[in-house]
């Protein structure tokens, strides 16, 4: 596999499919609202935050389990998260979106990503993105917290 690399995209108003609705998907989930995207999440259970978000209007809890029925609602998306606790859901959910020709990335399986969730340092204007290249999310957060350090020195 080659590099990753590192596209800095406008979130804001676009479409963000996410099925599952643990502990992934809430931080994952209120990174991407923070960049103001729209999201929608497929689960049948959610965490406690995801159900305030949800009952607060900030993002769309579709409660229900992963089917082909669902399929429709990745429509218009600009990427999807899979992050389901069974390898088979999200293996159902890449397919899917391959079909589609909509970018994925399966939490639980580095082969199935078009791309990766970055760790993200912020500071003096500045927005880093970091990866160790899908290899190693303990180094990819070490380097997070090191750059985190050097932003806020800005
Ligand atoms: C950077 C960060 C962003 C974020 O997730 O927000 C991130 N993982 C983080 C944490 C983390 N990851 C894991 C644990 C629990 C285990 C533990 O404690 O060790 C924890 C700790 C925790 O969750 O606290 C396990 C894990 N991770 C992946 C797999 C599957 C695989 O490797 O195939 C498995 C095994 C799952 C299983 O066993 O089922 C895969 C990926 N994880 C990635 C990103 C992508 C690029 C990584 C890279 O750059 O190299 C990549 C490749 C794909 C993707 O998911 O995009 C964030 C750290 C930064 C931060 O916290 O600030
Ligand atoms: N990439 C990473 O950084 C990373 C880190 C840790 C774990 N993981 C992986 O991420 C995945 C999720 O982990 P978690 O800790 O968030 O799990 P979790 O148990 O907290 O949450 C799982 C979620 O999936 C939902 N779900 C279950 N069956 C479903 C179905 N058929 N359709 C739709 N939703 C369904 C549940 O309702 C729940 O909301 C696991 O595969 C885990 O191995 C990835």
């Amino acid at each position: 596999m080659s590099r990753y690399f590192p596209l800095f995209v406008d979130l804001e108003q676009k479409k963000i499919v996410v099925v599952g609705a643990g502990r992934i998907a809430e931080r994952r989930i209120q990174t991407l609202l923070s960049f103001e995207a729209q999201i929608t999440v497929i689960a049948p259970e959610a965490s406690v935050k995801i159900r305030k978000l949800a009952k607060e209007g900030r993002l769309h809890w579709q409660q229900e389990r992963w089917s082909p029925e669902a399929e429709s609602f990745l429509d218009g998306s600009l990427f999807v998260l899979a992050a389901v606790d069974d390898g088979a859901v999200n293996k159902a959910v890449f397919r899917a979106c391959r079909a589609r020709g909509i970018p994925v990335n399966c939490s639980d399986d580095r082969t199935r990503c078009d791309f990766y969730f970055p760790g993200i340092a912020e500071g003096g204007g500045v927005t880093a993105g970091v990866t160790a290249g899908g290899t190693d999310h303990r180094l990819a957060r070490e380097a997070t917290e090191r750059i985190r350090k050097c932003l806020a020195e800005i």
